[in-house]
């Protein structure tokens, strides 16, 4: 345990130090074919292989020097403190469907639980069958199949439940409702975890809707943010008025991608792989804007105005922000059927581990032929199972502390 606060990242390829995973596990056991559409999976993954290419993930990044945390052995430690656990406990048990009968039960359930079952009931949730009878009216009435906690399966795409901007760590407000529950957990190891000796903060689940996915650390001082099905335009907004205020970035892209559940987030479409480059959706490449919105200093009431430029290609208004001739991108040349199915198997969503060197799904084998013809290392890891919940390399990791962005 270090007794530093983590040092943040300030782009997305400085050489990474220590990340943020989560080992897939129980959770994904509960996904069925009458659930799977609603908790945002593609398929019902073999638990057990999954598994193993998450491992593979994470030793590739420990044989580069990367530090792996995963968020459920933080999340054990940090429900040792009974203050924690009370709010877990509570803020878990606080929605609507469960009735006090319900509520009570459950409550002495959690409340009698070891830490890891705790984290295993937050994690892999209770079906409304796991309870024995006799609790009432709503154990007797739901369906024997209604999840009392819901499951969180997509904890696994850890980039999306928080991220962090130099030594700021944002608690994001996830779109979703299947995904909700997920900052419930982000929210309390940030706060009361010593590792992250309550690490100071931007965002909040209970802002406008900013998901981790869409934000892009160009370069020190700028940064992309999608907006389409998750990030709401008032979500960038939000971010923008937050990065100003707290001196961390003097520009912000808002990017509008397609509100398609395959251009989910920005980083569906765009990773960065190196200083000045990008790998792109080839289909999108040529269309994809953005609108620079800079700090225009503070009103007489002391709020904070923002400059909103017109829509402008991505690449030059991005190049123009980082003060570089221009942002390249690596054209992956591919035909628009190949690029479809690649962009699908999340090949543009790279993890970056250093300046040229980035993670990616072996599967993609046309995309990273592409990006080795460019000059950038490819990590290959596989993602046949871990892949059917639509998110690679990127979706699946936050960096918790990258060395500072090297310059040219
Ligand atoms: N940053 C990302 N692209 N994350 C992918 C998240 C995938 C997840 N199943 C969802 O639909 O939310």
């Amino acid at each position: 345990m270090t007794a530093h606060a983590p040092t943040g990242a300030d782009s997305e390829v400085g050489t990474l130090r220590t990340v943020l995973l989560h080992r897939p596990g129980a959770e994904l056991q509960r996904l069925t074919p009458g659930n799977n559409d609603r908790l945002l999976f593609d398929g019902i993954p073999w638990v057990a292989r999954a598994q193993e290419e998450h491992d593979a993930f994470a030793q590739a990044l420990r044989d580069r020097d990367v530090e792996v945390l995963y968020l459920t052995e933080l999340l054990t430690e940090t429900l040792a403190d009974p203050d924690a656990r009370a709010t877990a406990i509570g803020t878990a048990l606080s929605g609507l469907d469960l009735g006090d009968t319900m509520r009570g039960y459950l409550a002495g359930k959690l409340g009698d639980a070891t830490p890891a079952e705790l984290t295993h009931y937050l994690t892999a949730g209770i079906r409304n069958d796991e309870v024995r009878g006799g609790f009432g009216l709503v154990t007797s009435l739901l369906p024997h199949d209604a999840f009392l906690i819901d499951p969180l399966p997509n904890l696994l795409f850890t980039r999306d439940s928080s991220f962090w901007v130099r030594d700021r760590v944002a608690i994001t407000s996830l779109a979703m409702p299947a995904r909700k529950r997920e900052t419930q957990l982000t929210e309390l190891v940030y706060s009361l975890h010593p590792r992250f000796d309550a690490a100071p903060r931007i965002h909040g689940h209970q802002l406008e809707h900013v998901e981790g996915g869409d934000v892009l650390l160009l370069s020190p001082g700028v940064i992309a943010v999608g907006v389409g099905e998750r990030t709401t335009p008032a979500g960038a907004e939000r971010l923008a008025r937050q990065v100003f205020e707290a001196g961390l970035a003097h520009t912000v892209l808002a990017v509008p991608i397609a509100q398609e559940r395959a251009t989910m987030h920005l980083d569906t479409v765009c990773t960065m792989v190196d200083v000045d480059k990008v790998v792109m959706y080839p289909n999108v490449a040529d269309s994809l804007t953005a609108y620079a919105v800079t700090d225009a200093g503070h009103a007489d009431d002391g709020s904070l105005l923002l400059a909103v430029a017109g829509a402008e290609p991505f690449l030059v208004a991005a190049a123009r922000a980082m003060g570089i001739d221009r942002l390249h991108h690596i054209d992956t040349g591919l035909d628009p059927v190949t690029a479809e199915r690649e962009q699908w198997d999340d090949g543009n969503n790279t993890l970056a581990l250093a300046p040229r060197v980035a993670v990616a799904y072996e599967r993609n084998t046309e995309t990273n032929a592409r990006l080795e013809e460019a000059g950038i290392e490819v990590v290959r890891i596989s993602g046949s199972e871990l892949g059917s919940g639509r998110g690679g390399p990127r979706c699946m990791s936050c960096p918790i502390e990258r060395d500072p962005m090297p310059v040219g």
